[in-house]
């Protein structure tokens, strides 16, 4: 298995680092436009082989694509993160150009590849990778909403004083500060509804501080985060190479599910060998459809903003 992580900054070289640690790969390359980083980075990791134990042979490369040839899973994490007080839809100018040229410089050396998008806005970053590649659409997923539901049984956790293991709960729509969607209906701790537990005022405080959770974290650091993102890379990836069948929520390309077609969406879905395989149907109410449909409009204004530049 070969894996190529594009982007050697916080969220590639963080990402690198777990699907090093969790053996994922034989061959690991770190590519980066930047001279010297993305090398000077794989070296370091590999230095700690030999004290966490792992066989990865993990290699930096600085934009030479020749060496990401033949890779499985390619990992796009280049472009501006933003800064406090941005949204991430801003940054749509200046990523925009870089998926587009990085995702080319990819297939022509893993033409086979599946792709993960994490580059911001992710979802019109990962609808823009499906439209400019011809790739089958099975093969591109987006990165935000394994995050999001990790950030919401996060909040959920603190809010129940248990253990977030024992939470099962999704955040499905857009990865946007306002278009994300904390399904909490649906949320549960060891099958019982966490509603059950918790007052409106806490579900909404839940719910809206997910929401942020990624604003909450760039005011605190000045640039977004990286340790809970590379660790969702990392999960996503391991679910595709071990064929693990994981039920995660992905941005894929719809065609009719959840009453959207031509976008890119946070919708639940099957992770196996072959991308994701299967988008599951879960029964939205009337009031969480509306908010989803919302949620879709606002990317798909996103994915015009596109045509413009
Ligand atoms: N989808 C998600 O859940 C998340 C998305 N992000 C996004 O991931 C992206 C990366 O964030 P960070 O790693 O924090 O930023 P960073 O600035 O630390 O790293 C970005 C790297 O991309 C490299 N780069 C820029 N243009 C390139 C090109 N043409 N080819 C190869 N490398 C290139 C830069 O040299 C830099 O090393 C941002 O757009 C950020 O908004 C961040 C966290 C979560
Ligand atoms: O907040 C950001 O800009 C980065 C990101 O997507 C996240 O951490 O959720």
């Amino acid at each position: 298995m070969k894996i190529t992580v594009v982007g050697a900054g916080a969220v590639g070289a963080t990402s690198a680092d777990n699907i090093a640690r969790k053996e994922l790969a034989s061959e690991l390359v770190l590519l980066d436009i930047k001279e010297g980083i993305a090398e000077g980075k794989a070296l370091d990791m590999m230095q700690t082989a030999a004290l966490f134990g792992f066989d990865t042979r993990i290699t930096g490369s600085t934009n030479d694509y020749s060496k990401t040839a033949d890779s499985d899973v390619v990992v796009i994490t280049s472009g501006l993160p933003r800064k406090p007080g941005m949204t991430r839809e801003e940054l749509i100018g200046t990523n925009a150009s870089i998926v587009k040229g990085v995702t080319e410089n990819l297939l022509k050396y893993s033409p086979n590849a599946i792709i993960i998008v994490v580059s911001n806005p992710m979802d019109t970053m990962t609808y823009l990778t499906l439209t400019s590649s011809g790739v089958p659409k099975e093969r591109i997923i987006g990165m935000g909403g394994i995050l999001d539901s990790a950030r919401f049984k996060c909040y959920l956790s603190q809010a129940l004083g248990c253990s977030p293991n024992d939470l099962n709960a999704i955040v499905v729509g857009g990865h946007g500060d306002t278009t994300m969607i904390p399904l909490i209906r649906y949320a549960t701790w060891n099958s019982v509804p966490v509603t059950e537990f918790l007052s409106q005022e806490q579900q909404q405080k839940i719910v809206a501080d997910t929401m942020v959770g990624g604003a909450t974290l760039t005011k605190l650091l000045g640039t977004s985060a990286w340790y809970a993102p590379g660790a969702a890379v990392a999960a996503l990836v391991e679910s595709i190479v071990r064929d693990e069948k994981r039920l995660f929520s992905c941005s894929v390309s719809v065609n009719g599910e959840y009453g959207q077609s031509d976008i890119c969406l946070g919708v639940p879905v099957i992770i196996g060998r072959n991308g994701w395989e299967k988008i599951i149907d879960y029964k939205l109410n009337e009031q969480e459809q509306t908010t989803f449909s919302k949620s879709a409009d606002a990317v798909r204004n996103m994915n015009d903003v596109l045509k413009t530049l």
